[in-house]
Formats: C-alpha cells, sequence, structure tokens
C-alpha cells in the first residue's frame, strides 16, 4: 500500500472526460522500487460506458474524410512533440528505462506514429477488375471497422499504444485502449491532448487497469469487433480463447527468442557494439531483443572476448543518469523471473562471463530498493536449456559456437519463436541465402532496429498472426468488400 506522500492520481478517459474509478492499483518507481502512482482498477462497468462513448462517436468519426482525420493526428502528434521533454521524464520513471532512451526513442517514435498514419491513410488505393466475357466490372471498397479494442504492454508503453491508437482512428474506428497497469502514465498525459488536436470525445477512450479484470471484459464484449493485442503468448491465448464465441479480428504481435548469427567474415567493429545494444538496450525488454548469439567458430573467442568488454562497458545507472545505457527492469517479478534464467543456466553448467553473480553492481543508496540488474552474457550452454528456448525478456544473452551455414539456419529456426533476426557477413550473397531460410517475421543484416513503418512488422510461428505496417495495419482496421457492376 502507498504510504502518506502525495501520489499521482490517474483517471479513465471516456467520452473525452477524466472519470475516477471506485478502486485503484499501485503502480512502482522501478527504480526505487516504492508506490508513486495509482492506477484505476477498472472492469466491465468501465469498459461498457467506454463503448457507449465509443458507439455514440463512431458515426460521425467514420463519416469525416481521410484529410479531416489525417489532420488531427497531425495536430496531435505536434503536441506530443512539444511536450516531449515533459513525456520523456515520465516515461523513464515510470518504465525504468533510461531518460535518454525515453527521449530519442519512445517519445520521437509515439510522435512519428501519429505523423505516419496521418500520411499514410491519404495514399491508399482500391482494387478493380474487369470481366469483359461476362460485362462485368469487379471492385472492392474499404470501410472502418466499428469499435476498435487495443491492448498494450509495458516496455514501450507510449511507442506501442500510438502505434495501435494512430492506424485505428486515421481509418475511421473509435477506439478503447488498454494500456498495461504497470506503465500507465503516459497514456493518461496523451489523453489531456486529445481535445486540443481536435479527436472528438468517444473517439479514443482508455480504460486504465489489470489484463484479467479490464483487458478480458474488453477482449469478451460483443460490441468490440477487432482486437490488437501486443505482449505474451499466454495472454495471446487466453485473448483468442475470448474472442473466438465472437469471431473477432485479430492483431497478435507476440515475443520472441531472436538470434543473431555472425559469420567470420562479419565486420566486427560494427557488429560488437550493435548486437550489445541489441541484446540490452531497455533492458533487454524489447520483443525484438536478441537473446541467443551464434558465431562461426573461426572467430568465437575473439568475438567472445571484444563482446563480454563491450558489455562490461555497458552502464547500468539510474534512469534520469543521462550517462546511464540502462535502467531498471520493470518491476521485482521480473527482475526475479530474469534471475531465474541466470541460475538456471549455472546448475546445467553454463559459465556466466559478465553480470548478474560475477560482477558488482553499484547504486546510490537512494536505489538500492529498485529492480537493477547487470547484463548478463552466458556461454557453454546448450541448445535445448531453457534460457536457449524461452523468452527471458531481460538483460540476459547467450553467445555459442557453430560451425557451417546449414547448421546454425537449423539450430536459429529450433524455437517455437519467429519474430527478428540479425545476420553478420560482409558476403552479400550468404546474407540474402540466409536470410530466406531464417523462420523469422523480420530480418536485419548488418544492423539491427532500422525500422521502415510502411512494411510489415510480426512474427512467424508463436511470435504472432498478423503484421502492422502502413497497408498492413489498413487491411487490419477495415473491413473490405468486392462489388460486381453488370453492364
Ligand atoms: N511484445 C512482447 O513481446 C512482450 C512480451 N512480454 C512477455 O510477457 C512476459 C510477461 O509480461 P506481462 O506483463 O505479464 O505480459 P502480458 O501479456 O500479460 O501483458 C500485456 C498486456 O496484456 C494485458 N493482459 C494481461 N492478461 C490479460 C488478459 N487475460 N486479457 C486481456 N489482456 C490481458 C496486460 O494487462 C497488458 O496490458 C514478459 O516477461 C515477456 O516475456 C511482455 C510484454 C511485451
Ligand atoms: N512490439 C515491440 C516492439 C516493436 C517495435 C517497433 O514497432 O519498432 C515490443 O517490444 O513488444
Amino acid at each position: 500500500m502507498a504510504g502518506t506522500r502525495a501520489l499521482l492520481m490517474l483517471e479513465n478517459f471516456i467520452d473525452g472526460k477524466f472519470l475516477p474509478c471506485a478502486s485503484y492499483i499501485d503502480s512502482y518507481d522501478p527504480s526505487t522500487g516504492e508506490v508513486y502512482c495509482r492506477v484505476p482498477d477498472s472492469g466491465k462497468e468501465e469498459v461498457d460506458a467506454a463503448v457507449a462513448a465509443a458507439r455514440a462517436a463512431f458515426p460521425g468519426w467514420a463519416a469525416r474524410g481521410p484529410q479531416e482525420r489525417s489532420r488531427a493526428l497531425q495536430r496531435l502528434a505536434d503536441l506530443l512533440e512539444e511536450a516531449l521533454e515533459e513525456l520523456a521524464r515520465a516515461e523513464s520513471r515510470d518504465q525504468g528505462k533510461t531518460i535518454t532512451l525515453a527521449r530519442t526513442m519512445d517519445i520521437p517514435r509515439a510522435v512519428q506514429n501519429f505523423r505516419f498514419f496521418a500520411s499514410s491513410i491519404l495514399h491508399h488505393t482500391s482494387e478493380c477488375t474487369q470481366m469483359d466475357h461476362a460485362g462485368c466490372l469487379h471492385y472492392t471498397v474499404r470501410a472502418p471497422v466499428g469499435i476498435a479494442g487495443l491492448i498494450s504492454p509495458w516496455n514501450l508503453p507510449l511507442y506501442l499504444l500510438t502505434w495501435k491508437i494512430a492506424p485505428a482512428i486515421a481509418a475511421g474506428n473509435t477506439v478503447i485502449a488498454k494500456p498495461s497497469e504497470l506503465t500507465s502514465v503516459t497514456a493518461w498525459m496523451m489523453c489531456k491532448l486529445l481535445g486540443k488536436a481536435g479527436v472528438p470525445p468517444g473517439v479514443v477512450n482508455i480504460v486504465f487497469g489489470t489484463g484479467p479484470r479490464v483487458g478480458e471484459a474488453l477482449v469478451s464484449h460483443p460490441e468490440v469487433p477487432l482486437i490488437s493485442f501486443t505482449g505474451s503468448q499466454p495472454t495471446a491465448e487466453r485473448i483468442m480463447q475470448l474472442s473466438a464465441p465472437h469471431c473477432k479480428k485479430l492483431s497478435l504481435e507476440l515475443g520472441g527468442k531472436n538470434p543473431a548469427i555472425i559469420f567470420e567474415d562479419a565486420n566486427l567493429e560494427e557488429c560488437v557494439p550493435t548486437t550489445v545494444r541489441s541484446s540490452f538496450a531497455n533492458q533487454g525488454e524489447i520483443c525484438l531483443s536478441t537473446s541467443r548469439i551464434f558465431v562461426q567458430k573461426s572467430i568465437y573467442s575473439e568475438f567472445l572476448k571484444k563482446f563480454v568488454e563491450a558489455t562490461r562497458m555497458w552502464k547500468v545507472g539510474i534512469p534520469s543518469d543521462p550517462s546511464a545505457s540502462m535502467g531498471a527492469l520493470i518491476s521485482k517479478a521480473h527482475l526475479e523471473k530474469v534471475r531465474r534464467y541466470v541460475k538456471i543456466a549455472r546448475t546445467e553448467g553454463a559459465r556466466i562471463l559478465c553480470g548478474e553473480g560475477v560482477d558488482q553492481l553499484s547504486l546510490p543508496p537512494g536505489n538500492q530498493g529498485g529492480y537493477f540488474m547487470l547484463p548478463t552474457v552466458i556461454t557453454d550452454i546448450k541448445d535445448d536449456s531453457c534460457c536457449m528456448k524461452e523468452e527471458i525478456f531481460g538483460p540476459v544473452t547467450c553467445v555459442v559456437p557453430f560451425d557451417t551455414e546449414e547448421e546454425v539456419i537449423k539450430r536459429a529456426n529450433s524455437v517455437k519463436y519467429g519474430l527478428a533476426a540479425t545476420v553478420w557477413s560482409s558476403s552479400v550473397g550468404r546474407v540474402h541465402r540466409v536470410a530466406k531460410k531464417l523462420q523469422s517475421g523480420l530480418v536485419w543484416t548488418n544492423c539491427w532496429l532500422i525500422r521502415e513503418l510502411n512494411l510489415p512488422f510480426g512474427g512467424m510461428k508463436s511470435s504472432g498472426l498478423g503484421r502492422e505496417g502502413a497497408k498492413d495495419s489498413y487491411d487490419f482496421f477495415t473491413e473490405i468488400k468486392t462489388i460486381t457492376i453488370k453492364h
């Protein structure tokens, strides 16, 4: 329970109004372990109110032209950009990530999400075919689906929430969004800007609270025909079960166990720092984070030495420290889960080369209760260890050697996930060949996380269902109809 200090109190945002809730959940500052905020513990009642508001707003919003909706999105982007510093500070405090990352990645990307969909919504065309022998012309039309349910996780809070809200409202839907109960603050701050941007009441409604209460009420609601979800695979399974009786449209963006494949002709000057970043940026809490590093045997020792040296330079610090590369993990429970994986690796006979249990973490006295851990490199680990199979979602990465191209493709593909891979080689032929054979929705060669928002984003196998991007999100957030004209 919270102490006597003034806590930040969030409210739901329904029909353009901030509304208090009957009960609240404590929200923790990950860098101190102390409660600093209270989040509405909404349930069915709040979802019903949000559905009523979204239902009433839908016809008016859907009837506006794309240009008009686009202008509101542009204005919202401008307002978010004006508030960038305030939002970055709030995101960093709420999530535990460094202020530098929030300032340079999270909030700029939230701004870009609105700008991008404000523009892309103006450029869609529909299909038309002729059938002269039958005297027919066929064409397609698209229309917004209705009320979209949007559920987002805690790792990239405003970044991922806006990646869903922007395409949904650009296409003419109204939305009910549920951010993670662990990181709700920046979503609440954004609500203050919606009216000013010209987004009418009821178009964007945000209900805060836990997955089992408010998330399930939203997913089960018969008037919410589509759900876009980013988060874990077990939660996605539950969402699929609850959606099945209503035959809802689903977009599921789930986890990964992403390999980095490093061939002997890789440019290690670029590969080592990028692979440190792809393993440990945002505390390793990104679905695209590298967590299995396969290195060709001839350069294995050299790579390992350089990689461990560079990892030791990846500074863990309090989120407000501009020189920190990494902040605190999201919660005590998550920190314990991540540490458990390192413990299992050790009991299996793997070697921990740096980080957890090897090096000493140094923190200011006020942050001793925070959820910090050092970036950790594991080696001498078997491919069938849970550390090589399961999504750890923390600052832990495993490095193992390989001999041949065929062998490494097989090993990289031997997990249930298929989200993102990186391939490092200076052979153009090889990067094309390997990229094609990897079971992965995204392959970055000689780089990581360079995003082209136009193109499909999403995973194969247990990493998800559907894709997001300019055309893919438009397709998801609209219903298509084929019309035949006999002339
Ligand atoms: N994008 C990704 O790949 C992410 C993966 N994860 C993975 O999931 C693990 C657990 O993290 P969690 O926070 O528990 O993820 P989660 O999947 O439970 O949470 C994501 C969102 O789903 C909501 N949710 C939870 N249960 C729900 C339900 N029954 N119905 C509707 N919505 C529900 C949560 O409140 C949150 O808004 C992490 O350790 C990580 O491995 C977590 C966050 C993002
Ligand atoms: N979905 C996630 C990351 C997406 C990144 C992007 O769209 O650029 C995640 O970490 O959950």
